[in-house]
């Protein structure tokens, strides 16, 4: 029989109100620049805003900035993203379409090294054991720890703030890696388009978490609401123990 790798485990989702229709991108400008968490990104040193929706996808790189730092010194941080950026300190990035097959199994691969991806020793000696080190073969080999081993459940948490990137319309002369999204925008403004586009990235997504999270791991995703979402819910409450939707005070409602 098929045991569910998260029985136990906690998801978290993050709806976004149903956004409407963008007159254009210099609105989106003009806002980012009066938003409180935009600032507050800056004066933390934080890539953009999207880091305290969670405190916690990928480009430009705020949440797994955020990871980064939480799991320091041994975790590893894998972002995936269809766009280039460039990933901050501490993170391992994958450009490349996720709902593609072969970007799955290269992501697959690379957790299969459990080496890849860490920080390399230093010699500044030995850094101190840490909750989010890897399980010694004695522990892993017991119970639930050897299962998910076998199965090459090795990951603890994973986060998707996917949602389709639409094309840019402005800022052409911009070719940035470091703010991507000085040329970018991630809603179409037609509500139900990008309903049904963070519908099927959370899907995937959660499929994918299926087959990585580890026995007791977390899932977190962000998505647009919709006729949809309920069914996602349902589904996130037969797999996991504990589900909390909510809507961070970061969050925009349109
Ligand atoms: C809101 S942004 C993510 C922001 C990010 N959480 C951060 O903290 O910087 C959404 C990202 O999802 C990416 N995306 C959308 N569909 C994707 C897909 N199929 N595969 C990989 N990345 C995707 C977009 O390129 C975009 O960069």
């Amino acid at each position: 029989m098929f045991s569910l790798p998260f029985r136990s485990c906690r998801a978290v989702w993050t709806p976004v109100a149903g956004q409407v229709r963008q007159a254009s991108s210099k609105r989106w400008q003009a806002r980012q620049q009066k938003d409180q968490f935009t600032k507050e990104a800056a004066v933390q040193g934080l890539k953009s805003r999207a880091a305290f929706k969670l405190l916690q996808g990928y480009a430009p790189g705020s949440w797994s900035q955020v990871a980064a730092n939480r799991t320091q010194p041994h975790g590893r941080v894998i972002g995936v993203d269809l766009i280039p950026a460039q990933p901050p300190k501490g993170v391992s990035t994958i450009q490349g379409n996720f709902l593609a097959p072969e970007i799955q199994t290269y992501i697959r691969d690379f957790l299969r090294d459990p080496e890849r991806g860490r920080p390399r020793q230093t010699d500044l000696g030995q850094p101190s054991p840490s909750l989010l080190e890897p399980k010694t073969d004695e522990s892993a080999a017991e119970g639930k720890d050897g299962q998910d081993k076998i199965l090459e459940r090795t990951v603890d948490v994973v986060l998707s703030d996917m949602s389709a990137p639409w094309h840019q319309t402005s800022g052409f002369w911009k070719r940035s890696l470091s703010a991507p999204y000085h040329r970018m925008m991630n809603t179409s403004g037609v509500a139900f388009k990008d309903h049904a586009g963070s519908m099927d990235l959370c899907n995937a997504a959660l499929q994918f978490s299926t087959d990585v999270l580890k026995t007791g791991g977390h899932f977190v995703c962000k998505f647009y609401q919709g006729a949809e979402d309920k069914e996602l819910e349902m589904q996130l409450k037969a797999l996991f123990k504990k589900v909390h939707r909510l809507k961070p005070e970061s969050s925009r409602s349109v």
